[in-house]
This record gives structure tokens, sequence and C-alpha cells, in this order.
């Protein structure tokens, strides 16, 4: 029986240091949930509390109304899919799969039933008679997912399960995981530091930064509307610059380093000559005539798309921003540019976000509303 999972307040201490101070989500039976951040920010360590490999210094965690803080991982009846396969080289596919139904003493027929049910889902019908070692990584990994699956788990966990294979596999596996967990609509928490995959995989994300939540929501709003800085750059690429409002008249501008000014009516808590961080996406700018000025660095042709490297004047990007780009849509597109040609660019702003000058907070009022 899937449950929904309740962390509550939860610390992680190793020896002395804490890796997680306090931290709470609440994730939904049956959900695809993301913990996405970069290394070492305290996914594995969060996962490994829910599996029950590590304890918990402080909080709760339950299954549904039960505190499972102290109920030993075996009992916890939990499936596991790791990066490293962890099936067994003697066993074949189809007594790997049956291994944790044994083990539940299931009759003869369950069994079969079970895995032939399993072996259909994950696609791998045909390989159930051979050993390991005789199947690609990525057939590996599906039985890995077959044989976490088919004993029913409670929860299933996954951390950074496609790290070893190759981009078009990982790309394959994704759907075929996504595809699973529809079909068998168990509650699963999955760990990766590719925000790809975690856009394209789960129904929501939590975006983790030194073991704190920085922001849980689904992927559209994640990307959309970040709460901070760190986010807006970790999810997707972000054009910041620096910026400023001006009140005026009753109406609220953001001000650029250059002058161009744009009229927000969606911001909240702002004071005039406050310093704010503008952040736009790469697709949210259109070359109008006018807007804020730029040459062109380079340019690389993607099919559908022309993306551009631009150079601004001083003071306008920045600090330590990976470079600014314009994502150009040659479905709409009067002119594509050449290196060294001065552009125009005026940012959609409907789209763009606004943050405080400490990249803590985004000041756009509407910024839960996909919650
Ligand atoms: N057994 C341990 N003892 C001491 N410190 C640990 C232990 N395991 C993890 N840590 C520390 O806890 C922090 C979080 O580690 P964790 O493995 O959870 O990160 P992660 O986000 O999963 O990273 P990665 O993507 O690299 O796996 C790191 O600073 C790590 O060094």
């Amino acid at each position: 029986m899937s449950v929904a999972i309740h962390i509550d307040h939860v610390i992680k201490r190793y020896d002395q240091v804490t890796i997680i101070p306090n931290l709470s989500a609440h994730i939904k039976n049956g959900e695809f949930f993301t913990l996405l951040g970069p290394s070492g920010c305290g996914k594995t360590t969060l996962l490994r509390m829910i599996a029950g490999f590590n304890s918990i210094e402080g909080g709760e965690i339950k299954f549904d109304d039960l505190v499972i803080n102290e109920i030993p991982t075996h009992k916890r009846n939990i499936g596991m899919v790791f990066q490293s396969y962890a099936i067994f080289p003697h066993l074949t596919v189809r007594e790997n799969i049956e291994y944790g139904l044994k083990l539940r003493r299931f009759n003869k027929a369950e069994i079969k039933t079970k895995v032939d049910a399993i072996l259909k889902a994950v696609k791998i019908e045909e390989y159930q008679d051979r050993l390991p070692e005789r199947l690609s990584g990525g057939q590996q990994q599906r039985v890995a997912l077959a044989r976490a699956i088919v004993i029913h788990p409670n929860v299933l966990l996954m951390d950074e399960p496609l790290s070893n294979l190759d981009a078009k596999l990982r790309v394959e596996m994704r759907s075929a995981i996504r595809e699973v967990q529809n079909q068998v609509g168990i509650t699963t928490v999955y760990v990766t530091h590719d925000q790809e995959e975690a856009l394209a995989i789960s129904d929501r994300i939590a975006v983790m930064q030194t073991g704190v939540i920085e922001q849980i929501g689904k992927p559209q709003s994640i990307y959309t509307r970040p709460y901070n800085v760190f986010v807006s750059t970790f999810i997707g690429h972000s054009n910041l610059f620096a910026g400023k409002v001006k009140v005026e008249d009753h109406k609220t501008f953001v001000l650029f380093q250059d002058g161009y000014q744009l009229e927000m009516d969606n911001l909240s808590a702002v004071a005039d000559g406050q310093e704010v961080i503008i952040s736009v996406r790469p697709e949210e700018f259109s070359v109008q005539e006018d807007g804020i000025q730029c040459t062109i660095h380079n340019r690389v042709f993607l099919g559908k798309y022309v993306n551009y490297t631009l150079a601004f004047a001083p003071g306008m990007v920045m600090e330590n921003q990976s470079a600014t780009e314009f994502s150009q849509d040659l479905g709409h597109a009067e002119k594509v540019f050449e290196i060294g040609e001065t552009m125009i660019l005026r940012p959609n702003k409907a789209k763009i976000n606004i943050f405080t000058a400490d990249q803590r907070m985004n000041l756009i009022r509407d910024v839960k509303q996909y919650e």
C-alpha cells in the first residue's frame, strides 16, 4: 500500500556537524517527488533517513500517520534503486525479481503472476532467462527497478539511478521509470543533481542547498517563478541584471543600468531607489526598437533556435554569473544576427523575475500561485 510521507522538522548530524538543520516536506500518496540540488547539499542523507539507514536526530518522519523514526529498514517496506544496479550477478533476471517475493513467502503461483506482470511493465520479458552480465546498463537498471517495485512497497526510493548510463539512455530510461511509476502509482522519492532530469520526471521538486529546501513546487512553477536567485540559476539558465526600483506617480518601474525602464504592476513591497536583481530567461527576450542594447559575442545554431552569447555595457550584468544568453526562436525571427552586430532586446515583463539585492526573495507578487 502506497503511503504519503510527512517529514517534519527533521535534523541530521554527523558527529558534531549539522548537515540538515530543520527540514520539512510533505509528499503526497502516489506522487513522484524529486530532491534536487548540488553535490553535498544533503539529498542522499535525507533519502537515507526515509529508508532507515540514517538515524534522525530531531523531528519526525511519518508514513501516513505512523512515525517511522525508530522502525528498522526491513520493516518499512521500501523499494530502492541506486546508481549501482545492486542485482545479483549469479541469478537470472527472473530469479533476481523473484527474490524479494520468496523472502516474503508468497506461493509459487502468486510469484509467477507478479513477476510476469512486472517483466512486462518494465519491458524486459525477452531477457528474463539471462544473467545480468549479458545485459546493457539500461536493461540492468530496469531489472533493479522491477525488483524494487514487485514487492509492492510503501514507497520507492531512487538515488541517482541513471547516472551510470549514457545521455541518450538516461533520457529513454527516465521516461520508462515515469511510465512504470504511473502504472503502479507508488509514492516515489527520487534524488538527482540533474535539473533537466528533475524537470522532466517529477510531479514536484524540492530544490535543496546546504541542508535546506529552498523551494518546493511543480517543475513549471519552479522554472517560471523561482523563490530566490539560487533556484533561478540552478534550474535552467537565467540572465541576471543589476537594477533599481523607481516609484513615480503611483507607478512602479524597474530600471536597468543603462536607463531602460519597464513598468511593473505585479511587484510587492518595493521602495523607490531599492536595488534589485532582474532575472530574464534566455527565451524571454524579443528583438525590439527600444530595450537594452548589447553586442553579439557568439552564436550557435540549434535547429529551431539560435543561441546568442551577449555582451552588455559595463555594470549591466550581475557579477559572477555565467554568460548572458538570448535564445531566438527561428519560427518567429525576422532576422538572424551576426557575431559583432548590435542588438536591442526587450525582456518580456510578464515573465521576468525581480529579486531583492541580497538574492533571497522574489518580489513578484504571484510567486506562489502555482503551488
Ligand atoms: N557518513 C557521513 N559522515 C560524515 N559526513 C557525511 C556522511 N555522509 C555524508 N556526509 C556529509 O553530509 C553532506 C551531505 O551529503 P549527501 O551525500 O547527503 O549529499 P548529496 O546532496 O546527496 O550529494 P551528492 O549529489 O554528491 O551525492 C556532505 O557535506 C557530506 O560530506
